[in-house]
């Protein structure tokens, strides 16, 4: 078990927004991620947490900084945990292309199978397994998880949802890569970390994932139930059409009975704008699953 360095830690909303850093086995480098406590669990009390998968570009404190999440996370009695979006350091390598939609900080929460990057970009199982681990084992966190994200981190969210029944009790996203294999980013990250496409690609889009048939089971002590997935989507995203797909993962949801409610946001971009909109409907969504 890695130690947790504690980086920075501020009051919010009665809780407490701290920054860590410890060192990844599954990604081979120190990384650095954010936490929200809310009153309630520096109060002496366990609580659940929501993790948070954030987009292209971004590092752990887009989401703190930008959604305005805290409040009423801190009125719910949620804990929130953002990781950052990709392995990091001079160690680890990057696009070759040096641009800004692979590689350091977009790694797509995935297990990369192929050289040179399969030592270091293991998002999948470092978000899945290795940080929730890390974070219950040394803060006062019940062991009750839900997964959210943005983008390319909706995408993690829900392929993460989708291929861990019973892992998580409430799964949400804002504008995801609903589908990467059918779009440029996808198709671009995809390529690089899993090798030309084939069967393997679609083990990690969602949509992939719901036309085979797996669906986002809820655990079995919540009633097994498939959980209801909630998708925002802003229709003034520049993104819609190239990249993004709801759509087609609505369809899929809907051919394999997996419930999804796809909200289209009348005039919303892709900014956190739109996250900060619409955040409290999430958190208030993934707080019934988790505190019922
Ligand atoms: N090149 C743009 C496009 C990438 C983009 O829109 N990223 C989204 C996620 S896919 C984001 O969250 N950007 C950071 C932010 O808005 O704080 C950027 O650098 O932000």
């Amino acid at each position: 078990m890695s130690q947790l360095e504690l980086l920075s830690d501020s009051r919010c909303f009665g809780g407490s927004q701290r920054r860590y850093r410890h060192q990844a086995r599954e990604l081979g480098c120190s990384m650095v991620f954010g936490v929200f406590l809310p009153p309630a669990a520096l109060d002496g009390e366990v609580v659940p947490a929501l993790y948070w998968l954030s987009g292209l570009t971004c590092t752990d404190e887009n989401f703190s900084q930008k959604a305005g999440a805290q409040r009423r996370a801190a009125e719910l009695g949620l804990a929130l945990v953002m990781p950052d979006t990709s392995p990091r350091g001079a160690a680890v390598p990057d696009d070759p292309e040096g641009s800004w939609d692979f590689g350091h900080g977009a790694g797509f929460y995935v297990d990369a199978g192929a050289a040179p990057w399969a030592s270091h970009y293991r998002m999948h199982s470092y978000v899945v397994e290795e940080l929730p681990r890390c974070v219950e084992a040394a803060l006062p966190l019940n062991g009750r998880r839900s997964i959210s994200g943005h983008s390319m981190g909706g995408h993690g969210a829900l392929v993460a949802a989708l291929r861990h029944p019973g892992r998580y009790r409430a799964v949400s996203a804002f504008a995801p890569i609903a589908s990467p294999s059918r779009c440029p980013w996808g198709q671009k990250a995809l390529g690089h970390l899993l090798g030309p496409e084939d069967e393997g690609w679609q083990q990690w889009d969602a949509t992939g994932l719901l036309a085979a048939g797996r669906l986002a089971w809820g655990s079995a002590e919540a009633g097994g139930a498939p959980l209801p997935i909630l998708v925002d989507q802003g229709t003034a995203d520049p993104f819609l059409d190239t990249q993004l797909h709801p759509q087609a993962l609505a369809a899929a949801a809907a051919a394999a009975g997996q419930p999804l409610t796809l909200r289209l946001q009348e005039g919303y971009d892709h900014s956190y704008f739109c996250i900060a909109s619409f955040i409290d409907d999430h958190l208030e969504h993934h707080a019934q699953a988790l505190l019922g």
